[in-house]
């Protein structure tokens, strides 16, 4: 795996492209830099080599020029995370960037405008990648939340380089994930909870192979408990997969995987904060109410399995964490794989949902790794390539 320690990047101009995809409020402010702290150490490395650096990144998912993705907003935010003052160019392509990029001198970094402002991004167009790769004479891809997209800037422009590797933060998520699904230390577990079943059905079976345990939580559990025949009242569940949950649990069996089910939900009568709430076995949910949260006794369970876990992957949260009444499952499972942690586990967390959990309950820095990418995280759970990183390897 070619990284930029690969490199000496002295009198070299970088065409990095990073994921600069943050929010930002309605004052055009950047709410959440963590994307742009992770690119950081690769710019860093590439400059006090003595080189230049383009940046180039999508923002958004914008339909033509919209000002409201210029990623203008966010240039004195880079600034301020690099501690350099980064140049901002008002396109990607054309004479005036071509210009721009000619002009950097060592230790200059130059921001381009809004990759997506042209169609030809997304749609992967080869000329618009040539041009792409005018602006730099070695390619670096950082931008692991965006590997999984067969974008220009992502995957098609990697051809036009001789010179061609990853950065560090790239590096870093390949190797952390490696860890958790190729580990030769025993038990892992995976927790996976969120919303649906649907959306981590290939998830769970191409990881069923990798892991000792694997505990379920989220919306996701009432199609497993409605499918064994228990009571759900109002859960979120679906129907059309009750079968393949029931194979899921087959197959785990045959593989030798405990799979660990809540046994109590916190329930409400109604999806809101406002509701009342009771705790009940998760199979016996009256009708007209709804398990939103995990119970204590799941928590225990949950926090027992965790605790003699040396390999921990998080993906999705246990319960409605966005309302504080139903927050405590996911806070709680947080907990345990801190204290894990502590105590030598490996874990990593990843995927839009469960990484917001963390950072909101103060766990992001007690974990092992947080993925940077959401999507990204969940193909590769899958087992799936990505184009991004292919092309680098290629
Ligand atoms: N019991 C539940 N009923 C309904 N929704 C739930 C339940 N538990 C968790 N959720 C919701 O699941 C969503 C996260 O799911 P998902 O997108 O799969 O997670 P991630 O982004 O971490 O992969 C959250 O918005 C959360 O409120
Ligand atoms: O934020 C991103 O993805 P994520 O929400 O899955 O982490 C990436 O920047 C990719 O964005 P996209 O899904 O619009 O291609």
């Amino acid at each position: 795996m070619k990284t930029i320690d690969d490199y000496n990047f002295k009198n070299k101009q970088a065409l990095i492209r990073v994921d600069f995809n943050v929010p930002l409020n309605d004052e055009m402010e950047v709410t959440d830099a963590n994307r742009i702290e992770a690119a950081k150490p690769t710019i860093i490395k590439i400059l006090e080599d003595g080189g230049s650096v383009v940046l180039m990144s999508h923002l958004g998912r914008p339909k033509g020029k919209e000002s409201k993705y210029s990623l203008q907003h966010i240039q004195d935010k880079v600034s301020e995370v690099l501690g350099v003052s980064v140049k901002f160019v008002e396109d990607c392509t054309g004479e005036e960037v071509e210009k721009a990029a000619n002009d950097l001198k060592s230790g200059e970094i130059l921001l381009l405008e809004n990759l997506r402002f042209h169609e030809e991004e997304t749609a992967g167009n080869e000329a618009f990648a040539e041009k792409l790769a005018k602006l730099g004479d070695i390619y670096v891809n950082d931008a692991f939340g965006t590997a999984h997209r067969a974008h220009a800037s992502t995957t098609i422009v990697a051809k036009f380089f001789e010179d061609k590797c990853f950065g560090y933060l790239l590096a870093k998520e390949i190797k952390s994930l490696d860890k958790v699904l190729n580990s030769s230390e025993k038990p892992v577990t995976a927790v996976l909870g969120g919303a649906k079943v649907s959306s981590k059905i290939t998830v769970i079976e191409n990881i069923l192979d990798k892991i000792d345990h694997l505990i379920i939580g989220g919306g996701m559990t009432y199609t497993f408990i409605k499918a064994q025949g228990g009571h759900i009242g109002t859960s979120l569940v679906e129907d059309d997969k009750q079968e393949l949950a029931l194979e899921i649990l087959k197959k785990a069996k045959e593989k030798g995987v405990e799979v660990h089910l809540p046994v109590d939900s916190v329930i409400a009568d109604s999806f809101s904060e406002q509701a009342s709430t009771q705790v009940e076995s998760v199979d016996n949910i009256p009708d007209g109410w709804m398990g939103l949260d995990v119970g204590p006794k799941t928590v225990k369970n949950f926090a027992n399995v965790i605790k003699d876990s040396k390999i921990i992957l998080w993906n999705g949260p246990l319960g409605v964490f966005e309302m504080e009444t139903f927050a405590k499952g996911t806070i709680e499972l947080g907990k345990a794989i801190v204290e894990a942690t502590e105590n030598g586990a490996f874990s990593l967390v990843g995927g839009g949902d469960s990484v917001a959990a963390v950072k909101q309950f103060g766990f992001a820095d007690k974990v092992s790794y947080v993925s940077t990418g959401g999507g990204a995280m969940l193909e590769m759970l899958e087992g799936k390539s990505l184009p991004g990183i292919e092309a680098i390897k290629n």
